[in-house]
């Protein structure tokens, strides 16, 4: 089948991509240039694992290209819209600019019986505005919502084996509803060889379809600042967070995933996501139900105000101190630096007079876009030379394995203090090893300075 992505950005590249590997004919069209430079000749405008030798491999079965020309999009049957959706002001609210704009020059390019298929993710009732709009200047077309659930860093898995595949398609009158099924029925055959496999396919109207992706999202940021506040207590009474959330991860209702506690969510979707989602309810007159976010959302905040509180503690004043900060990205396996916690730390750090040298596997030079100043060491051993504490603030794998003992990282600091803010290292061993750990919500921290409300977005 003919397929059209628009909007080739974490989402749609892979999207793309993994559509091509499934044997579709697949155009990616983006507005941005470079990227679609780089695309062409094979090269992952991302870090993301396994994705490079997808695209490549995708290129050159020929199933595969890339076009800046909305026009490259007439002849395909089915045409994926993966635009981004950003927080658009302090109100929360999800910007739709690029939604509408990709919809709109796509809508001439349409022919009667082509299917427009909302991946991005969107405040309900946007497909049922796109799909007014559609039956005005292209009658005949249709639109159905497919939201997209993957993960950074195992994008390219999460597209080609999804947990479920969601399908909004229209419904209501009769003749509403046989269109929708003739909708389904085409998502079916382009995902015929995932469905094969037995992935769970759920077919709804086009709001549930859309609310389905923001529940997600805000259930998983909520299980994360659940797990947050619980560490705030332990840290009140001297218990270990990571324990209570084994013990109670145990209970299948509950569940282990999603329970590690640290330095909070942050990304390119949790946080924008949930506050798009508040926005949302308050302009349909039910804020109140979605009120919870907002304390989701706080608690998420705090979590790097005490992660700096705490170097604080440890430096007795951060003026003039210098600290490591290990990991930028917003989480291993990524170099997505959008709305990081690490980088936020690092902005609070330097705002409060600490000399901060920070080191990511992957994510330097996008760190380096936002914040300039960042002075941006090339391993982490360049990171922690002579620093007075070191913060993992990002699990990578790579200070995940560290060995305290045998790195000679100890000789390297000034002082040999830790601040494991992922949870992320082994605590013996590096107590062990003679270092100072403080882990988040691991007792060993009780006096903990509080100060507002929380560090804001680097
Ligand atoms: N990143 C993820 O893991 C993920 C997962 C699920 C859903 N989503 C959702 O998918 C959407 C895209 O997210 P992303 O992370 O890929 O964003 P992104 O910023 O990486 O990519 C968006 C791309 O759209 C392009 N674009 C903007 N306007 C365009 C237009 N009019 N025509 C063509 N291209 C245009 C941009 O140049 C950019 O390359 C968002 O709604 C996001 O919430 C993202
Ligand atoms: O136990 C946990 C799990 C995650 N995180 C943090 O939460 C953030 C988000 O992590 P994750 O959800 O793995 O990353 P994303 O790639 O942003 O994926 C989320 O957002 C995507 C975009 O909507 C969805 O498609 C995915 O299903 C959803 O998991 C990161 O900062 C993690 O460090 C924690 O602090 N503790």
């Amino acid at each position: 089948m003919r397929i059209s992505v628009i909007g080739c950005g974490y989402l749609g590249a892979v999207h793309a991509a993994g559509m091509a590997s499934l044997g579709h004919d697949v155009v990616g069209i983006d507005v941005d240039a470079a990227k679609v430079e780089r695309l062409k000749a094979g090269h992952a405008p991302f870090y993301e694992p396994g994705f490079e030798d997808l695209l490549r491999e995708q290129l050159a079965s020929g199933r595969l290209r890339f076009s800046t020309d909305p026009s490259a999009a007439h002849g395909a049957l089915v045409h994926f819209v993966a635009v981004g959706t950003p927080q658009r002001d302090e109100s929360g609210a999800a910007d739709l600019t690029a939604v509408r704009a990709a919809v709109a020059a796509l809508a001439p390019r349409l022919r009667p019986g082509d299917l427009v298929v909302g991946k991005s993710t969107v405040p309900v009732g946007t497909a049922r505005e796109l799909l007014d709009r559609l039956r005005v200047v292209a009658p005949g077309a249709s639109l159905a919502w497919n939201p997209e659930f993957l993960r950074e860093g195992f994008a390219v898995g999460d597209t080609l084996t999804p947990d479920r595949l969601v399908l909004g398609v229209r419904g209501g009158t009769p003749e509403e509803t046989a269109i929708g099924q003739r909708d389904a029925a085409l998502l079916d055959e382009v995902y015929a060889t995932i469905l094969a496999t037995g992935t769970p396919r759920l077919v709804m109207d086009l709001e549930t379809a859309e609310l389905v992706k923001t529940a997600a999202n805000a259930f998983l940021a909520t299980k994360i600042s659940f797990i947050n506040a619980m560490s705030e207590l332990c840290e009140a009474t001297g218990a270990d967070v990571t324990r209570l959330a084994d013990a109670i991860g145990h209970d299948a209702r509950i569940g282990r995933r999603f329970l590690g506690a640290g330095l909070g969510f942050g990304g390119g979707c949790l946080p924008k996501d949930i506050r798009a989602f508040r926005a949302r309810a308050e302009d349909l007159g039910v804020g109140e139900a979605l009120g919870f976010l907002g304390e989701v959302d706080a608690i998420n905040l705090r979590r790097r105000t005490h992660v700096v509180d705490l170097a604080e503690q440890l430096t007795g004043g951060l003026v003039g101190r210098r600290v490591a900060v290990l990991g930028l990205a917003f989480k291993p396996s990524s170099d997505d630096v959008r709305d990081s916690p690490a980088l936020a730390v690092v902005a609070e750090l330097t705002a409060r007079g600490a000399i901060v040298r920070g080191y990511d596997p992957e994510a330097g030079a996008n760190a380096l876009r936002v914040l300039p100043e960042l002075d941006l060491a090339a391993t982490a051993f360049d990171a922690a030379r002579d620093a007075e504490v070191v913060i993992v603030a990002t699990e990578w794998a790579e200070f995940r394995d560290l060995d305290p003992a045998a790195s000679g990282l100890r000789e390297l600091v000034a002082n040999p203090s830790v601040i494991d803010a992922r949870n992320c290292l082994d605590r013996d061993a590096w107590t062990a090893a003679g270092w100072n750990v403080v882990a988040l919500g691991r007792g060993s921290h009780r006096a903990v300075t509080r100060s507002g409300t929380g560090v804001p977005a680097a």
